[in-house]
């Protein structure tokens, strides 16, 4: 790597405010791309993709090619995790993902030992992107943030309000901080190895940061934070951090100063005044434009760009959205949205 190349993404993360916010899409590869339907029926199934390095790469990049963005984010999903733990993880069409719920006995049997082998190929495919991507991109690394993998593995499937693992940490207590504890290491071991070949940054994706009380959301969604960037840096000194706890407003301060992530990631029902009031100006923050936005177009889409716009240009900012975007987004959309903020 080159460390005079300037990476106005990564520096952004690391602080230093830029003249134009640099941007990246949450899912930019994805079913709203031609090319990605067509690579990803090539492939066969989902994981079959995440776990064929050739392909991963081809699809990291292909946003890239038709927008000028300024990270590359690895093509893989947060539910490799379980699959490399020994819950098999299925993605059937028009379904999301499928697991087994793992009970109390299911818990003990996990087995971390052989995780990193099995993820081997996203770490190739993040080698194979470190040497191709241009020296002026960032390469954002990641992993499900442990409350939100957990709600997956313990509750089967995605679900409105997370229910089963939200009980399963109040009546197993014992075997969800267990469960915590091998999530909290296996993330530290990943992303560690993600770093270590060649990715810039790590965002930590809690998309599930939301429905809990004060007590759970310290437990399940601050804590494991906390402990995975502190035995990240422990890995790997001053690891730059992502944090995206979803739904978590009115903890974002808190959050903040309990975790030590570099970067806070804003969701689209969080008020641009609300963060202004709650974070120092020096705190970098990464958001927050509603997808639904950016399917729209149009005014609906560009008075809300100039109103995040403004409300973060005191401050280190990313442009992203505040969640990720969504199959019927059209193209053109996103080739406008691009225009208007390098254009800022
Ligand atoms: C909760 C979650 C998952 N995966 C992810 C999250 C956290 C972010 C969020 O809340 O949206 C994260 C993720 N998933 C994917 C990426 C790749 C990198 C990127 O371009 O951002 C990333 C960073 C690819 C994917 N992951 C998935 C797809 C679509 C699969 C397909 O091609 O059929 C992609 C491109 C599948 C997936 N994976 C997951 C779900 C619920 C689904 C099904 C719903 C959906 O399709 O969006 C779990």
């Amino acid at each position: 790597m080159n460390p005079v190349v300037h990476k106005p993404l990564l520096a952004t993360v690391l602080g230093q405010r830029q003249d134009r916010p640099p941007m990246w899409i949450m899912r930019q590869a994805g079913r709203y791309l031609p090319e990605y339907r067509q690579t990803r029926a090539r492939a066969g199934g989902f994981l079959e993709l995440c776990y064929t390095p050739e392909l991963a790469v081809e699809v990291t990049l292909q946003p890239l090619r038709r927008f000028d963005l300024d990270a590359a984010i690895l093509f893989s999903d947060i539910l490799v995790i379980p699959d490399a733990l020994g819950q098999p993880v299925r993605f059937e069409p028009g379904e999301g993902p499928l697991l087994d719920p793992l009970d109390e006995k299911g818990i003990e049997a996990l087995d971390r030992s052989r995780a990193l082998e099995h993820l081997a190929p996203v770490l190739e495919t993040v080698r194979r992107l470190r040497a191709t991507l241009a020296p002026d991109k960032t390469l954002i690394g990641f992993c499900g943030a442990p409350w939100t993998v957990a709600t997956y593995m313990l509750g089967g499937r995605g679900s409105p309000d997370q229910w089963a693992a939200r009980r399963f940490a109040l009546e197993h207590g014992k075997a969800f901080d267990r469960l915590m504890d091998i999530l909290v290491e296996t993330s530290i071991d990943y992303l560690a190895a993600q770093l270590d070949a060649g990715a810039d940054v790590v965002q930590l994706f809690e998309s599930w940061a939301l429905n809990l009380d004060d007590a759970a959301f310290a437990r399940q969604v601050m804590e494991p934070n906390r402990r995975i960037v502190e035995g990240l840096r422990a890995r790997v000194p001053d690891a730059p951090v992502i944090g995206f706890p979803r739904g978590g407003a009115g903890n974002l301060a808190r959050y903040v100063a309990h975790t030590g992530v570099n970067v806070v990631g804003i969701d689209y029902a969080t008020p641009l005044d609300f963060v202004r009031n709650t974070l120092p100006p020096s705190q970098p923050v990464q958001g927050n434009l509603d997808p639904l936005r950016l399917v729209m177009g149009g005014d609906a889409m560009e008075s809300q760009v100039e109103a995040i716009l403004t409300a973060f240009r005191d401050r280190p900012h990313i442009f992203n959205l505040g969640h990720g975007i969504v199959p019927e987004t059209p193209i053109a959309h996103v080739e406008r949205l691009v225009e208007l903020v390098k254009s800022a």
